[in-house]
């Protein structure tokens, strides 16, 4: 997976950016709020169709302006593969590959796949559930187009289920039949989806205490158990034993959209006892070993965002982290620094090629 250059238009504070590339390492230097992050989030735009910084599309037009324009030209699997993604305030955000339109944004995703690594990570540990389902669900979307495809219906039913339980509650009506055919195709994709959750976990239990290890050099065991009542044998009649608390809630209070992970340090959850360096290494752990299981799952490295990471980092895990660089374990990385000459010495020694751009204000020198 290569991205060979972009172009930016009207995005955030970039009114008109073109950067090229290096295979290597790109590292992006400049001032606070000059617009650094906002160049990694226009590459997670040509992923994942969005911002992992701001969820609404109209807020990163450049201000007083009425549309962004963000254009990849990538090498997958060693053919090019140009990328648009467009914007209009008020219109649908569309996705281009090669020039043509695709039906749905969420068509695209996995087809770049990308791992950021960003200081607020450590949100998901300390942060609610939700923040943890979107990572996965974002993970498991980007490896399988089948997952994406049920949640985003699981999430359909959902809403329509909510509906229904509200307008029972408004005008005292009972759709029996239409709130039962509901509650099989959420108990139905429930099953599924979790069933897939499960998998993923397994397959990365493994790898991510590995790299917890070499990361931390820590010998704690590090584990993500998956907590969920889709799994139960009888959790089509768990679902059922709740409608009477749905019908009160007006909320349906079963399914995977409950599901949370635990984060765990020698069997505790490391969100109570890990410090903040133990909790730092779990996130970097995980996010590698999400790397290696896209690695794996394409036979490609996916593209490798560090935001802020040497601001936010200790001096011991950068030590490790750039020791994998040095390695190869990684391909294409894009890193952020607001301090150039940090990032001149840490990254002196490695053999990769590195290209260093200046922003100022949203414009980029070379
Ligand atoms: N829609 C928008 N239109 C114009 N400018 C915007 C828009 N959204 C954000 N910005 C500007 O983008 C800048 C922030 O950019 P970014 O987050 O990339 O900074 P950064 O260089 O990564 O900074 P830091 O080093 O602090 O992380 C701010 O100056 C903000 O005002």
């Amino acid at each position: 997976m290569l991205l060979e250059s972009i172009d930016l238009i009207q995005f955030k504070n970039h009114l008109k950016t073109n950067l090229r590339f290096s295979p290597g390492i790109n590292c992006i230097v400049g001032l606070n709020g000059s617009g650094k992050t906002n160049i990694l989030d226009a590459i997670h735009y040509l992923s994942l169709t969005k911002s992992a910084v701001q969820s609404s599309d109209t807020l990163n037009i450049s201000h007083d302006l009425d549309f962004f324009s963000i254009i990849g030209k990538f090498q997958v699997e060693n053919k090019p593969l140009e990328v648009r993604c467009s914007f209009e305030a008020g219109k649908k955000k569309q996705i281009f590959q090669n020039g043509s339109p695709l039906p749905k944004t969420s068509d695209h995703v996995g087809m770049i796949p990308l791992v950021l690594i960003a200081p607020d990570d450590t949100e998901l540990i300390k942060g609610g559930s939700e923040g943890r389902r979107k990572f996965f669900d974002g993970l498991l979307s980007q490896l399988d187009h089948g997952y994406l495809d049920q949640l985003i219906r699981y999430h359909h039913y959902l809403k329509q289920r909510n509906a229904l339980l509200k307008q029972f509650a408004d005008t005292g009506g009972r759709d029996l039949t239409l709130l039962g055919s509901y509650d099989q195709e959420l108990i139905r994709l429930s099953v599924e989806l979790a069933q897939k959750r499960k998998l993923l976990l397994d397959e990365m239990a493994p790898v991510l205490q590995e790299y917890y290890k070499k990361i931390s050099s820590g010998l704690e065991q590090v584990s993500v158990n998956y907590e969920t009542e889709a799994l139960r044998p009888d959790f089509g009649a768990y679902f059922h034993s709740l409608r009477q608390k749905d019908l009160i809630t007006k909320n349906s209070n079963a399914g995977i959209h409950k599901d949370d992970f635990d984060f765990q340090i020698g069997g505790h959850p490391i969100r109570k006892i890990g410090s903040q360096g133990q909790q730092k290494s779990f996130i970097i752990a995980l996010k590698l070993a999400q790397f290696e299981i896209f690695e794996k799952s394409r036979g490609e490295k996916p593209l490798l965002l560090l935001d802020d990471i040497f601001d936010k980092l200790d001096d011991e895990r950068i030590a490790k982290l750039m020791e994998l660089v040095s390695q190869g374990n990684f391909g294409q990385i894009f890193l952020t620094d607001a301090r150039p000459e940090r990032s001149k010495t840490i990254l002196a020694g490695l053999e990769s090629e590195v290209f260093y751009f200046e922003v100022e204000k949203g414009v980029v020198k070379k």
